[in-house]
């Protein structure tokens, strides 16, 4: 397994916002986290990345026990993120976002800033400030950057957040040439159901901070806990269409 999360729980004060998940994610693969708002999806990346000490459990990647590492040294093992709300360097251009967390600079370093900006359609815009981009290109920006440090597990927060439907596809697109062109693993943040069951091999739902089903999109899909969990009890099912009553 690349991650294993065993046991993880957090407390936010007398808040439990992820309680006793478990988790296993193998290399190669497009992982998704799903489930209701609140249910404790961000924490989690927060507590796999570093952003937060888990309050209990272990989580270990790619042999290491990496459990309450901070975020430096978890980035530099090969963890990379992006966040719901973009956070990238807004005054520094497309180019000057992905140089300044390369690792190493030089002739390699600069073919792969190229081959970035290229893989990602970011040429015409490469000297420009990123806070002047479209939305679109900044959310592709943010995937470009967090490739720039070779991760070899990429955590995606919501990358279609306030996209329209064609961006959503395009994304979509994008992702899955990602885990073709680099030899990455992915876990994906998203609530957009439709690019949820295209691209993910693996889903783990959660609510309320627990793990309540982990399998085959498909099965997923079918399952009425999960169906409740989104909706209600006698709730419309999350494919989108209203259960008769
Ligand atoms: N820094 C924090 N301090 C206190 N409570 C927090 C903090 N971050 C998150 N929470 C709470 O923890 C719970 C889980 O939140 P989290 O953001 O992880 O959920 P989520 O599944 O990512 O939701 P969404 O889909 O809306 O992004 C929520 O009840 C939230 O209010």
């Amino acid at each position: 397994m690349l991650l294993s999360v065993k046991g993880l729980t957090h407390y936010f004060g007398g808040l439990r916002a992820v309680n006793d998940f478990n988790m296993e994610i193998e290399k190669g693969i497009i992982q998704g986290l799903i489930g209701p708002n609140g249910a404790g999806k961000t924490t989690t990346f927060n507590l796999i990345t570093g952003m937060h000490v888990p309050t209990s459990g272990e989580i270990i990647f790619s042999g290491d026990n990496i459990t309450g590492k901070p975020a430096y040294h978890i980035a530099g093992k090969g963890i990379a993120r992006t966040f719901q709300n973009l956070k990238l360097f807004s005054r520094l251009t497309v180019r000057e976002n992905i140089r300044v967390v390369q690792n190493k600079q030089g002739k390699d370093a600069a073919a792969e800033e190229e081959r970035l900006i290229k893989l990602f359609e970011l040429e015409k815009y490469a000297e420009y400030r990123s806070c002047d981009l479209p939305y679109g290109a900044q959310r592709r920006l943010e995937i470009a950057r967090a490739l720039a440090i070779k991760p070899k597990l990429l955590l995606l927060d919501e990358p279609a957040a306030g996209m329209n439907p064609s961006e959503v596809d395009n994304l979509s697109e994008l992702i899955n040439m990602i885990i073709k062109e680099f030899d990455i693993t992915i876990l994906l943040i998203e609530h957009q159901m439709r690019m949820v069951m295209k691209l993910c091999h693996k889903l783990t739902v959660l609510n309320f901070g627990e793990v309540i089903a982990t399998g085959a999109p498909r099965d997923i899909l079918n399952n009425s806990g999960v169906v409740e969990a989104y909706l209600g009890k006698g709730g419309a099912s999350i494919r989108g269409k209203r259960s008769e009553r």
